[in-house]
């Protein structure tokens, strides 16, 4: 699934409209029809609808619907929101063809009647403006959304509730507040955003016919869905030995927060990591050896319970390196990030207390012939980029793809819905994972998660996509079977991992 722009979309319609030759017209029927074939699911003949037509295209679907619900023998009223000559194009046609087969159209401004008719029937349809939609909503337009906004019917939009901006970032708006949207063809950006998601309701994409490879060249921003973590997710070989998947060492951990260091190397381990050694002081080594047998460890130079240092010990023999769990903010802990990102002869992944020691020294980045990934929580990637939380989380792809680029890093941006970005810009959201999660210690594991992944043979922008997946899937599977939100703990995460294999079995060469 692929999530676009608006103007990404118009530029998706206008290249299969005038290179492949699907008219504007039939891509409007096949909109209708696709999104009448789900509203024929949702609702009975018996109840009355009412659609709420406009000027643009979204008005034209609104034809093209009223058009398929009349036939099928519903009780359907046509409300037009502006005056006829405002119809034109696309949406003529399929007026006309309407009014052909019988349809009725009202143009109504009168806000009473408006209102009287809202409360008479139980479904709107609400297909008044689409991705054109400019700034805040003009009168009466604005008083008719409210005047829906406040019924009791079941509200159902097409391609975005009316009002609503497609993009992120935009401020100030009136929007429809649907219980239902059939988005076509692609998801806007605005259907993933803390401020504007929740207008959609209920929401599903519906295809119009555009081909696949148009989506490609014109939008780098997509959903990881299961079908990709199936195709992608690396075999065992029956020949593999420990060394076929990777050897990892994870830098981190002080007297303080031990624990979190015992739960990335336990999370790599269960994620099929070949080799795990834990990077850190001898007192935590102490605390948490037992917890994880399976792992080796490496004892870095100290003082007061904090690491100070990591070169002096062989980084040269690991295929991937993560730092920055339970870390502490010392400052003589600061040169530790340093001197990985001078020295990490393989991929680096940064996380929590490391992405604040590397604030002081973002220029490193740029100078790494390896390539380093971020993990920060929104809290962190606001602090990395000097703005506040509410202004990053209000354009997410924005910051997150200037950052990459600018900085040659990959970003997981960890949320709700976790934004994957690559240093070329490319960008994916996985949205598995549940609010379970939303617990101290569960970035550690998603940290162990992503080092294993880094490590198996997969592209490093699919590895950081799958972690993802096998962290929010885990968490699904154990809220499934036998946890609640109130109660899922970091390490349940760990032990969730094989269940995402069984359910999700790789390739056996
Ligand atoms: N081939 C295709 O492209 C396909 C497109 N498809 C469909 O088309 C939709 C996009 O259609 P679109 O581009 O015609 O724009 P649309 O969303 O109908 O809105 C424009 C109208 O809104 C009005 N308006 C804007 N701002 C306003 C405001 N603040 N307050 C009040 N009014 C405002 C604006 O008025 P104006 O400012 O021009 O007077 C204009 O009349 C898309 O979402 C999808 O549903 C599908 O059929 C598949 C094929
Ligand atoms: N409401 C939620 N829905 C889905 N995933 C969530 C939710 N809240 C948190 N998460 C996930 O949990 C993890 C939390 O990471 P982080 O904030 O770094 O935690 P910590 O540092 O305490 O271990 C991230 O992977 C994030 O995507
Ligand atoms: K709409």
């Amino acid at each position: 699934m692929y999530i676009v722009t608006a103007k990404e979309m118009y530029d998706i319609d206008d290249y299969t409209i005038s290179e492949i030759g699907l008219e504007g017209k039939l891509l409007m029927e096949n909109a209708g029809r696709a999104v009448s074939e789900r509203v024929i699911k949702l609702i009975r003949e018996t109840e009355p609808v009412c659609i709420f037509i406009g000027a643009g295209n979204n008005g034209g679907d609104g034809f093209v619907i009223a058009r398929v619900l009349l036939d099928k023998g519903y009780l359907v009223q046509v409300v037009q929101v502006v005056p006829d000559e405002k119809i034109t194009g696309d949406a003529l046609f399929h007026k006309r063809v309407f009014i052909q087969c019988g349809g009725e159209v009202s143009y109504l401004t009168d806000l009473d009647l408006i209102r009287e008719k809202v409360e008479r029937v139980h479904v709107v349809i609400d297909a008044i403006i689409g991705i054109g939609v400019k700034g805040v909503l003009r009168e009466p337009i604005q008083e008719i959304v409210r005047i829906i906004n406040h019924s009791k019917a079941c509200v159902i939009s097409v391609d975005i509730p009316s009002g609503l901006p497609a993009d992120e970032g935009i401020g100030e708006f009136t929007s429809i507040q649907a219980d239902y949207t059939f988005v076509i063809a692609a998801a806007k950006e605005s259907s993933f955003m803390v401020d504007t998601a929740d207008f959609y309701g209920q929401w599903e994409i519906v295809p119009i016919g555009i081909p696949n490879f148009v989506f490609q060249n014109n939008t780098a921003k997509r959903q990881w869905a299961e079908e990709d973590f199936g195709k992608t997710i690396p075999s065992r070989h029956v020949h593999a030995h420990k060394g076929s998947h990777g050897k990892g060492l994870i830098i981190g951990g002080c007297s303080e927060m031990p624990g979190s260091l015992a739960m990335a190397t336990k999370a790599a381990l269960k994620a099929g990591a070949g080799l795990v050694a834990a990077g850190t002081t001898e007192k935590v080594i102490s605390m948490i050896a037992a917890m994880c047998p399976e792992a080796t460890y490496m004892i870095l130079p100290e003082k007061d319970g904090y690491i100070t240092g990591c070169t002096a010990s062989p980084i040269s023999n690991y295929d991937a390196i993560a730092v920055g769990i339970g870390l502490g903010r010392r400052e003589e802990t600061r040169h530790v990030v340093a001197e990985l990102l001078n020295n990490a002869p393989c991929p680096l992944l940064i996380d929590a207390d490391g992405l604040y020691h590397l604030k002081y020294q973002l220029e490193m980045l740029k100078q790494r012939s390896e390539p380093t990934i971020i993990t920060p929580h929104p809290g962190e990637m606001a602090m990395l980029l000097g703005i506040s939380i509410s202004d990053l989380l209000s354009a997410p792809f924005h910051y997150t793809r200037d950052f990459a680029k600018a900085n040659r890093v990959y970003i997981i941006l960890k949320g709700k819905h976790t934004i994957i970005t690559s240093p070329e810009g490319r960008q994916a959201m996985e949205s598995s994972g549940n609010p379970g999660l939303a617990k101290g210690g569960t970035g550690d594991v998603l940290t162990g998660i992503s080092l294993a992944m880094m490590m198996q043979q997969q592209e490093l922008f699919d590895a950081l996509c799958n972690a993802c997946f096998i962290h929010g899937k885990s968490a699904d599977i154990q809220i499934e079977e036998k946890q609640t939100y109130y109660d899922l703990m970091a390490t349940d995460v760990i032990d969730g991992i094989s269940k995402v294999y069984r359910a999700f079995p790789c390739k056996r060469v």
